[in-house]
């Protein structure tokens, strides 16, 4: 699914540092280890259901603490650097040990209490038990760990600025994607695990996200969710006017059939009407609330049940328009942050070309294309781009131009060389293809923002064997309490 609340860890992680190589962040090799949960094996030397005391040394990927025991370094979810607990071990594998933890003996100073009642079972968020600035600082090691170890950037060469934090960390998501658990009660994942959390206040998201959840389970969940039982899972969006979009995952075909149609007429009475809906009401006044309903039909393809107009965001002085699918950073107070380091730090003037890749719905491209002669924007979700280019119409650009597909399939459809290259790719960071392509046109400069440090510093490197220097890095915390961290690194020939 193109769309979620970022769940559990990055995909690097799951495997301790020590084990990790680079064919853990490689394309072809999925790391699937992931802290098994039965813990049968004790065929390698270590004693299931021991109780130990354990000192951590720090905290994993994952934000699972880690020290050793007779040599054998011990994974146990809960403490913090510096800590002793008393842990008892549940899993026994040849180089490591995993343990659950019973109680804590010595308490970090860095430890605070989770203000969340469902930290400790919820998938969402990894370190809400420690201090906001203290997860800042470990989300600048982590990144520094990356381009060393994965990497091969020597640190000395390569300025890593503090962590850019919030003010108010809590709150900030504008997406969250729900599951229906038992007697049709939404909740979240729990880490590693399809059961479902249920939770009365998810303090990552708007007081109002909180009741349209609860309001949706009292429509779609408790009583009418026999008319559909296929519906397993829901995604809200929320703009910074406060206004909301509900998407419903894998309709069943018959639901837009007018099977539904008094759970249709429901949605239609929350939201106002969107489709021609038998005897609907009329569509309320715009303003905050919840206005669109959407349903992803069995195609995959998004469909209007009711609200009408567009779900827009405001993002540096633009107005953008974003589909049911395409992707939207979901902090938004932290991605007008990292814009305007990419916007600061690229070297740019009308008389230069710039590339987009992985353009999304072309935000970073229309902020470029004020500055630029030309951009071109690249993104494979057809949705997000038919709104780039919608977005260039809007905010009266006519030097941006976007192509739709992956990059590493059509990047040669761009007929201006780049002076600079701005690519922003998934977790699983660029194609091979793209890297050694842009070796190729070699532009003066490139801005890399990342959402995985893993993938990212794998990537560095080959751009950096290739005659790039990493000059800068920017961490930002696009996702606070969860062990996730964004990054803008620019770099230049070396
Ligand atoms: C992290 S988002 C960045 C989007 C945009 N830069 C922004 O800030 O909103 C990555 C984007 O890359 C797109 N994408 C993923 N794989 C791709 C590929 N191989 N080629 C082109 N686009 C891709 C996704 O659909 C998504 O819109």
């Amino acid at each position: 699914m193109p769309y979620g609340f970022a769940r559990g860890s990055c995909w690097t992680g799951g495997t301790p540092w020590f084990t990790m190589n680079w064919n853990m962040v490689g394309r072809k090799k999925t790391v699937k280890s992931k802290y098994p949960v039965n813990g049968k094996n004790n065929a390698a030397g270590g004693v299931i259901n021991k109780v130990i005391d354990l000192e951590v040394l720090r905290l994993t990927s994952e934000g699972m603490a880690v020290g050793y025991y007779e040599g054998k370094a011990t994974f146990v979810p809960g403490l913090l650097p510096g800590e002793i607990g008393q842990v008892q071990i549940v899993e026994v594998k040849k180089n490591w040990q995993r343990g659950k933890l019973l109680g804590i003996l010595k308490a970090s100073a860095d430890r605070v209490k989770p203000p969340c009642s469902v930290f400790s079972v919820c998938g969402g968020c990894q370190l809400q038990h420690l201090k906001y600035e203290q997860t800042l600082a470990w989300k600048k090691q982590w990144v520094a760990d990356a381009l060393v170890r994965i990497g091969k950037i020597p640190l000395d060469s390569v300025t890593i600025q503090p962590t850019i934090g919030m003010d108010d960390p809590w709150r900030y998501r504008n997406k969250a994607r729900l599951h229906y658990g038992e007697q049709g009660i939404l909740g979240y994942y729990q880490e590693k695990s399809k059961a479902t959390v249920p939770f009365a206040d998810c303090l990552l998201i708007s007081e109002e996200m909180n009741r349209w959840v609860r309001e949706a389970e009292e429509l779609l969940g408790k009583g009418d969710r026999k008319s559909f039982p296929q519906l397993t899972s829901m995604t809200f969006r929320e703009n910074s006017r406060g206004e909301g979009m509900l998407i419903l995952d894998s309709l069943p075909d018959t639901f837009l059939a007018d099977v539904s149609w008094p759970v249709a007429q429901k949605l239609g009475e929350w939201v106002g009407p969107g489709k021609e809906w038998k005897g609907a009401e009329p569509a309320k006044e715009a303003g905050a609330g919840l206005r669109w309903v959407w349903g992803i039909n069995s195609s995959g393809e998004p469909e209007r049940i009711a609200g009408q107009g567009d779900f827009t965001e405001d993002v540096l002085g633009g107005e953008f328009k974003i589909s049911p699918l395409a992707f939207l950073q979901v902090n938004l107070t932290q991605t007008r942050r990292l814009y305007s380091t990419v916007l600061d730090w690229a070297e740019l003037s009308t008389e230069k070309v710039a590339w987009d890749l992985y353009c999304g719905i072309g935000t970073i491209t229309l902020a470029l294309a004020s500055k630029a002669k030309k951009v071109w924007g690249i993104e494979e979700n057809p949705y997000a781009v038919a709104d780039a280019r919608e977005n260039a119409r809007r905010n009266g650009i006519n030097n941006a131009e976007f192509i739709a597909g992956k990059v590493e399939d059509t990047f040669r459809q761009i007929i201006d060389r780049p002076d600079i290259v701005v690519l922003d790719p998934p977790r699983a960071g660029a194609h091979k293809r793209v890297l050694d392509r842009l070796l190729e046109l070699g532009p003066d400069q490139i801005i890399y923002v990342s959402c995985d440090p893993g993938t990212l510093a794998r990537d560095l490197e080959i751009l950096q064997s290739g005659g790039y220097r990493v000059a800068e890095v920017q961490p930002v915390d696009m996702f606070p309490w969860t062990v996730h961290v964004e990054c803008v690194v620019t770099l230049e020939q070396a």
